[in-house]
Formats: structure tokens, sequence, C-alpha cells
């Protein structure tokens, strides 16, 4: 991306009625804190505190909702994911669905079984053999690939302190057995072109990156918009583009609840073990909830349940809406 024009700016939401619906979200969301528990099959992320909570919501004119702890930074993990695929997508086009499905794949996002059974070839760009497809694209593609993700996700978000926590990253390192498991098989198919190691570190370190929900929130602003960022006013990606990630997002974007998540929220949502949530409301706004404790499918409990909240209250929502709010819990 070239230099910013600022053409949009996140400035504080300028609609007290959409302050107010959110306010009331994040304080309902409250109530689901103490279920779930906090990812800990990586050790770094264990002592996240599991009372947290944040949610933004950034409309596609810049005004940015916040409620909790939206500004705190949290392990992006695989919401990471969106963002490496957009930039795979931009360096190699459509030759990247050679080697990576489109299709939901039904299992847990780290699972082995369907790689040996369909030659090597990740169900979806989501699941974290997929990603890792997608990171060997990328590997392939600019000398210092998480930098430049980095890069990527700062000029997004408008943030320059968005960065890649080494702690989460050693950690993933450490406890590699089963993405490098992944990443052998892919191997031994002929599906990924680098070394191993070099594959998983860049795959670790974007999953590593610190953002808040607020950096979030603006940052994949571009799939409301039609794959304008809002930050630069520069198209990060194409209609077409955005609109094909926005798919792949409501399919697979959550795991094997991706089902269930589209039941009962009904948008493009992506979620990590962090316990972030980006959800998409294409020509309108994008939106992302945190709490770090999770489900069994590895979604965050309340932030799911700031998103069922939002998706409730959306048929009322209009630009110059005074009044707004969520039905009241069933
Ligand atoms: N679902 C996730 O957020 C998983 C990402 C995590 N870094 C992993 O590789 O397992």
């Amino acid at each position: 991306m070239t230099t910013p024009s600022h053409t949009a700016r996140p400035r504080p939401g300028s609609s007290p009625a959409l302050q107010a619906w959110v306010d009331e979200i994040a304080e309902r969301a409250r109530s689901r804190l103490g279920t779930g528990r906090v990812a800990d099959y990586i050790p770094a992320l264990a002592d996240q505190d599991p009372e947290r909570f944040g949610l933004a919501l950034c409309t596609n004119d810049g005004n940015l909702y916040t409620a909790g702890d939206a500004g705190m930074p949290f392990s992006i993990q695989s919401l990471s994911k969106v963002l490496l695929l957009s930039l795979a997508l931009r360096t190699h086009g459509d030759v990247l669905w050679r080697r990576v499905g489109l299709n939901p794949s039904g299992m847990p996002f780290n699972s082995l079984m369907q790689l040996e059974t369909e030659g090597g070839k990740p169900r979806n760009p989501f699941i974290n053999a997929g990603a890792i497809v997608v990171a060997d694209h990328l590997v392939s593609a600019f000398a210092t690939p998480s930098k430049h993700l980095q890069d990527i996700a700062r000029t997004l978000s408008g943030n320059p302190r968005v960065l890649i926590d080494h702690e989460v990253l050693g950690s993933e390192w450490r406890h590699r057995a089963r993405n490098a498991a992944a990443a052998y098989l892919m191997k031994a198919f002929g599906n990924l072109d680098n070394e191993v190691d070099e594959v998983l570190e860049t795959y670790f370190a974007c999953c590593a990156l610190r953002m808040s929900c607020r950096d979030l929130a603006v940052a994949l602003n571009y799939l409301a918009a039609d794959g304008r960022a809002l930050t630069t006013g520069e198209r990060f990606v194409p209609p077409a583009m955005a609109q094909r990630i926005n798919a792949l997002m409501f399919t697979s974007g959550m795991y094997d609840a991706a089902g269930d998540f589209a039941y009962r929220v009904g948008l493009p949502a992506k979620s990590g073990v962090g316990g972030g949530i980006v959800a998409i409301v294409p020509g309108q706004m994008s939106i992302c909830a945190w709490s770090p404790a999770l489900d069994a499918s590895g979604n965050s409990v309340a932030a799911q349940y700031a998103l069922e909240r939002v998706a409730e209250g959306l048929g009322r929502w209009s630009p110059g809406a005074t009044r707004f709010s969520s039905p009241p819990a069933p």
C-alpha cells in the first residue's frame, strides 16, 4: 500500500443511539463471563484474564463505537488467517485455490485426518493446515513475510504500535508438534514449496500479532467496504475478492461450529483462540468482539454472545436512527 490519504480516519462514533446500543450489548455479554475456558495448549495464552471483554463496531464512514476492553491488545491468533489470505490472493490470485480448498472441514481447526486422505490439500484457508499453505505462498513472495504482514496490519488499523508478540511466537514454536505434523504431511504430498521451519515461523509470527478490538474492527473494515481500506482510502483488495473472502468466512470462519454460528448470527465471521471474533456486515460495518474464554470448538463464548445480540439488532439500524436496541435476551 502506498502513502495513506486518510480519507475516512476512524473517529469516535457520532450516533449516541448506536453507542448506547454497543454499551448495552457489552453489559449483557458480561453475563456470559465465567463460562468457557481460556486456551492453554499455547502456554503463553493460558494466563489471559477470562474476565476481559471488549467490543468495537466500525461503520464504513469511519465512525467507531467501542465498549469495555476494546482498546486492549490481545493475541489475534487465527484472525490473522484473514489477513494472510487477503495478502496471498493479492500476490497470487486464484492459483492459490489449486493448493487450498474452498469448503468447510467440519473438523477441529488443527485436525490432521482429512489431510492424509485428501492428498495434502487442506479443505480451506481458515483451518491451520490451510493457513500454513497460504503462508508458504507468502514465504515465496516476500523476503520478510511476517514483517510485511505486521506493516499491513499497522497501516490498515492506523495503529503503528501493532506488533508481533515474541513470547507467544516462542511458545507456539515450542509447542508446534501438531502444526509441524500438518506441515510435514503437506510437504510430503508436495504442497509446500519452502522449508517447513520457515513456513511455520511465518505462520506463528502472524498468529502472534497483538491487536485490540478497535484495531481489528478498523483494519478489517475493507471486507465491509468492497475492499477499500478505511485508513488509507485505497482499495486493499478488489470488490469481488472481498466478497469471496466474506463467503469463506461465512462457511469456514468459525471452525467446525461455522454452521451453528451462521444459523444464529448469519454474518461472515472469523475467530481466533485468543478469544477474538471479527464479523462483517457487508456494505455497513465491521465488528470485533473479544473475551478469552472459549467453548469446545475454540470460539469465545462471550464474543459469540455479543455478536448474536448485534445481529438481532441490525435490522433496526440505519445511519440516522435515534433509538436502537436489541430485543430482550431469550
Ligand atoms: N484457531 C486458532 O486460533 C489457532 C491458531 C494457533 N496459532 C494454532 O496454530 O493452533
